[in-house]
């Protein structure tokens, strides 16, 4: 003969008092093989508010029931049919990984070892049967405070790593130009080096250096040097196309252009862009030895990175191509790799 299952509640009940109410949009999952428990739950859960009670008479139905509908908790019963509470307790963690419903057992087994069994498969309580109405929506109301909790918490971290993506932002714009500057230029190009060398990729750099700069300032005054600034960060960025191009603001009067996928023919097309860009967007320059328009001078270095190149290397390669330039006349662009081979853009 077998004994019949204890009840879900203890009767008689002793009703709750408004104070001990649970709010109405909580949603609970009921878990038992027993209609009548489920019942006998459900109009207790009912009287303290909830309107919300979904049921499920075996492992397998609450499981799938868990992951369409997603309830704010969950009584589970331990003896089921086929699959026990246990491997639903377990299944229903796995299927909210970084996220978490309390699940409390509620169940006829009393031994300790059936309760270390409930809250090692992923259980946060542990009720026998039959329970004091009292103690357990006591029971939910725990759980719903530590939910809130665990909401606000996630809700809080979500603002703050927002915060601090827009704070790391911030700190790698240059305030002038709106460019990238030097800390987010170094930082990109190391990662940009990896990227290039793993897949294989050429990964140029160029450097740019608005030629004769000081006199411009003495001529037109600092506020208009940088309105000069902005507007060559303005073109800079114009020429960017794809994506991954990143022109930054290397320091004073020099720029740089971070270009992945583009081999040397690629750079030299693109320094061609640049000085094309000044003939179209000309801006007067009212002391320069070269002619009545600012012009620029830049250093190029292009290559497919191999274990030995680091950005250090690259910036040197590129620096001392933009340094050639400058002393072979300004107002053109030289390749590291090809030796010297110029492109002019001299203005007309
Ligand atoms: N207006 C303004 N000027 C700046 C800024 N940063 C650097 N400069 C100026 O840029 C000028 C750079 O001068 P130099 O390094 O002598 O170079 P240059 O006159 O351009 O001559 P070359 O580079 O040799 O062609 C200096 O006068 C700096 O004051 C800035 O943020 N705003």
């Amino acid at each position: 003969m077998t004994t019949p299952p204890p009840p879900a509640i203890q009767l008689p009940a002793p009703r709750l008092s408004a104070p001990m109410a649970l709010p109405e949009s909580f949603t609970v999952l009921v878990v038992d093989d027993q209609r009548s428990v489920r019942a006998a739950l459900k109009a207790e859960l009912q009287h303290a508010g909830l309107a919300d009670i979904m049921e499920a008479g075996t492992a397998e139905e609450a499981l799938a029931q868990f992951k369409a509908r997603r309830p704010d908790l969950v009584l589970l019963d331990i003896k089921l049919p086929g699959r026990d509470g246990y491997w639903a307790a377990q299944q229903m963690r796995e299927a909210e990984p970084g996220d978490w419903t309390p699940i409390i057992f509620l169940s006829g087994l009393d031994s300790d070892l059936d309760l270390w069994r409930g809250i090692e498969s992923g259980g946060d309580d542990y009720l026998v049967k039959p329970v004091k109405p009292i103690v357990l929506v006591a029971k939910l109301r725990a759980m719903r405070r530590l939910l809130d909790m665990r909401r606000r918490l996630v809700t809080l971290s979500a603002d703050l790593h927002e915060a601090n993506q827009r704070l790391n932002e911030m700190v790698e714009l240059d305030g002038l130009t709106g460019l990238v500057n030097r800390r987010g230029f170094d930082r990109i190009l190391h990662s940009e080096i990896l990227s290039a060398r793993r897949e294989g990729q050429p990964l140029t750099l160029m450097l740019c250096d608005l030629d004769h700069f000081k006199p411009y300032n003495d001529a037109s005054g600092h506020l208009q040097g940088d309105a000069c600034l902005r507007e060559i960060g303005r073109l800079l960025q114009g020429v960017c196309m794809r994506p991954r191009d990143v022109a930054a603001r290397y320091g004073g009067e020099e720029f740089a252009l971070i270009l992945p996928n583009t081999p040397r023919s690629g750079a030299m097309t693109f320094a061609r862009a640049l000085g094309q860009m000044l003939k179209t967007h000309p801006i007067p320059h009212p002391a320069s030895p070269l002619g009545p328009h600012l012009t620029i001078s830049g250093g190029i270095t292009t290559c497919v990175p191999d274990e030995g190149a680091n950005a250090e290397s690259m910036i040197m390669r590129a620096d001392q191509a933009l340094y050639a330039a400058k002393s072979q006349g300004r107002n053109r662009f030289f390749s590291f790799e090809m030796q010297m081979d110029t492109i002019e853009q001299r203005c007309a």
